[in-house]
């Protein structure tokens, strides 16, 4: 209680304090915090720090507490990371900013929020009122033009058979200036609904992409990369198109206000033939309604084709070496020939449903057409209806026909919108978002905490003790003897506490039946290696995933100097832990911009860039790529060698200088020239950090100062090399088994 107490109150500083710049000798930036001149005592503070953990996170937090095996040793933190943070109106992450609580979850319900709702929509289009303001009065504008270009054509005929004293060229001025209105409004109208609207659209593509990207691992376990890279393009797309597709003449607030402009001059002109074009108007509503419903579920399965489509050729494309080497090209062409035909065949359905939506609305035009000119007519020629007023009630005719037509499918259209909206926030607001994960996002975007800093540099520059302290006053964590104690950094407590997994079980979330690890306990003591080996399922790399913080134990729990590591927030652990994997990943990047990966761009200096790739022995092989430090590495690294990529992991490492380094299977993938040059990369990178190996060739591990044997899913032998041999248990079979040298 008293270490939740110590976080709460270092989080109501962190919100409530200045942040501060100031330049070290090295001309660093670095940054701390002072305390605000507050008027609350110490103790109120913390209360408040202790209430603003509700509305931050309403749902139950696991329990700090090991539940199984030994108690958990009383709190006597120093540290103190993870926090509550304030609902701030202009958080990026936390907020819809509508009513300044958190994004993510709503107060009352309890349940997740939404990341698109129309509030914020509504929200985001007012910020350009002025936008607004001009597009809605360019719209009357150039509806005023359109609706009165059939009065003009009226009036036109009268002149010409002489029933008008109107000169010609007086109405013809007046038509020309219409013309010229029209498209000027029109410019103005289309020019600002788009500014309004892509500007929208950016804040909400934002939104989307920053609302998966703090979900919990298990959701992107759950769903399919091509599923959430389409919400961000076909669905987002979609939303797009309501004010994209619909600005144009035919369509949306245009053919809306056409359509009614058209009923009211009708009525105005004639109660007598207004009621035959307002059937008319009905005729096309139900016709295109009708089609609309018909059509929908041609153009999913239309839409779904199209997409396995491009499904079938990226999976192809990316695999192009494996479909080469087992000769697949025949079947992948097979398969794209079966998707292409249902493509064409859904296509062609769609193609006759619109042709004969075409026609079924021509014939009701012509219909229509054919009422006007028999009860007009009678009308004209018995002296009821000027000649003009019949002309502009046939362009009437055409006007609503479209503006009606536009109107139903500006309703299509919102639909689809909708569909779009529900299915974004199904998908993201379904799963539960990784909290600890976003609210340290939150905190680094705004800059607000010194975390920009290299891991080791708030250790190395001895900074962090007094430029930590919240200043001022007498810090909440102090000593029992009163002295102020100062703040400690994840890094800081890494480099100096040892990280222990104590009775941890765990299941992973998909799959919550199968317990994987069955009360694992093992301490990484500080500076040391530690190797973990095992059978192929063993767990051994479920252990890096709890230890990445991937997932958290179903019970037991990790701790980093005696503290549950679920107190830190998890962009605060990630810059105090390293993973080099079997294949690391590379960005589509330069080679100089993959090894800064792990550090903000600002902190990076080329110096520091090179001296990281001689270590890991790599500044030789860059030195010949094309380019350079400056050579793109391909997609996923594609361009470079196995060796190489490893290589350039290890520099993205060693730069990133983090306290804690687990490498999995680092260089199982590796031939021995290679092997060799990454070996000694490695134990460059591991020197003076706790390091986990996870490795199978038992070569790798020998030199390890404890080895862990991991069987279903617990530690079955632990000791160094010799110790274990000696034993004669599994790790000695396992040894005699590779037949090792060594022996
Ligand atoms: N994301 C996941 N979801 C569900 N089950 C998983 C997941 N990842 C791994 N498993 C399962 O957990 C068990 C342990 O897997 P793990 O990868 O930890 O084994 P390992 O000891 O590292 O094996 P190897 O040496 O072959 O890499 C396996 O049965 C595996 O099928």
């Amino acid at each position: 209680m008293a270490s939740i107490a110590h976080r709460n109150l270092l989080s109501s500083h962190d919100y409530g304090g200045h942040l501060h710049t100031t330049t070290s000798a090295t001309s660093r930036s670095r940054r701390f915090w002072t305390q605000p001149k507050s008027s609350l005592r110490p103790t109120q503070r913390t209360q408040r720090a202790l209430f603003s953990l509700s509305p931050w996170n309403p749902l139950p937090q696991p329990p700090l507490q090991v539940q199984r095996g030994s108690p958990r040793k009383a709190s006597v933190t120093r540290a103190a990371y993870i926090s509550a943070p304030a609902a701030d109106p202009n958080s990026l992450y936390f907020s819809n900013s509508v009513n300044g609580n958190s994004e993510f979850f709503d107060d009352e319900l309890k349940r997740p929020k939404e990341v698109i709702t129309w509030k914020l929509i509504g929200r985001l289009v007012l910020e350009e009122k002025l936008r607004l303001v001009l597009s809605a009065f360019a719209l009357v504008g150039c509806s005023s033009c359109t609706l009165s270009m059939p009065v003009f054509s009226g009036r036109f005929f009268e002149t010409l058979i002489g029933h008008s004293s109107e000169p010609l060229w007086r109405l013809l001025s007046k038509l020309s200036v219409i013309y010229c209105l029209e498209p000027f409004f029109t410019v103005i109208f289309v020019t600002n609904m788009t500014y309004i609207w892509e500007k929208v659209m950016a804040s909400l593509r934002r939104r989307v992409f920053q609302r998966v990207l703090v979900q919990k691992v298990e959701f992107f376990d759950r769903h399919k990369v091509g599923e959430l890279t389409g919400l961000l393009s076909s669905e987002l797309g979609s939303i797009k198109d309501l004010v994209n597709e619909n600005v144009s003449r035919d369509r949306g607030f245009r053919a809306l206000s056409e359509t009614l402009g058209t009923l009211l001059i009708l009525f105005s002109l004639s109660t007598q033939l207004a009621p035959i074009l307002g059937l008319l108007m009905l005729l096309i509503s139900v016709l295109v309604a009708v089609y609309k419903r018909t059509t929908v579920p041609i153009f999913k399965a239309h839409g779904s084709s199209q997409a396995r489509i491009s499904d079938w050729a990226s999976e192809t494309f990316s695999a192009i070496r494996t479909v080469r080497s087992f000769g697949g090209e025949r079947r992948q062409i097979a398969g794209f020939d079966e998707q292409v035909r249902a493509y064409q065949q859904s296509g062609i359905k769609l193609g006759v449903l619109k042709s004969a939506n075409e026609s079924w609305t021509r014939v009701v035009i012509y219909i229509s057409l054919m009422a006007l000119y028999i009860l007009g007519g009678a009308k004209v020629k018995a002296g009821q209806l000027a000649v003009g007023t019949m002309v502009s009630f046939i362009g009437y005719t055409f006007t609503l026909t479209f503006a009606v037509q536009g109107v139903v499918n500006s309703l299509g259209d919102a639909r689809a919108v909708l569909a779009a909206i529900d299915r974004v926030n199904f998908i993201v607001a379904d799963t539960e978002v990784d909290e600890s994960l976003a609210y340290g996002l939150e905190r680094d975007v705004k800059g607000e905490l010194q975390s920009t800093r290299k891991c080791s540099e708030s250790v190395k520059s001895g900074a962090s003790s007094t430029e930590n302290t919240l200043a001022g006053e007498p810090s909440q964590l102090s000593t029992p003897d009163g002295s102020p104690q100062a703040l400690k950094t994840v890094c800081e407590l890494a480099w100096s506490g040892d990280v222990a997994l104590e009775d941890v079980y765990f299941a992973y979330p998909l799959r919550p039946d199968v317990e994987v690890l069955k009360g694992i306990n093992l301490k990484l003591n500080r500076g040391t290696i530690t190797a973990v080996v095992g059978s192929s399922g063993a767990g051994k790399s479920t252990i890096v995933q709890l230890l990445a913080r991937f997932y958290e134990p179903t019970s037991g729990r990790i701790t980093l100097a005696g503290e549950d590591v679920r107190q830190f927030d998890k962009s605060e652990w990630a810059r105090a832990i390293s993973i080099v994997n079997q294949e690391p990943v590379l960005f589509a990047m330069s080679v100089a911009e993959n090894i800064a990966y792990g550090l903000p761009n600002e902190d990076v200096s080329q110096d520091d860039i090179v001296a990281a790739a001689k270590a890991a022995n790599a500044h030789d092989f860059i030195l010949s790529l094309p380019m350079g430090y400056n050579t793109l590495v391909g997609e996923r690294g594609s361009l470079l060698s196995g060796g190489q990529r490893q290589r350039v992991a290890i520099a993205r490492a060693l730069l990133k200088d983090a306290p804690l380094l687990i490498l999995d299977e680092a260089t199982s993938a590796l031939d021995t020239v290679s092997e060799r040059l990454v070996q000694g990369a490695l134990d460059r990178l591991m020197k003076g950090r706790t390091t986990l190996v996870i490795a199978h060739r038992l070569s790798t591990v020998q030199r390890a100062d404890q080895i862990a044997v991991c069987v279903d899913g617990r530690i079955a032998e632990l000791g160094n090399h010799a110790e274990l041999v000696g034993r004669g248990g599994t790790y000695s079979s396992l040894v005699d088994s590779q037949r090792l040298a060594f022996e």
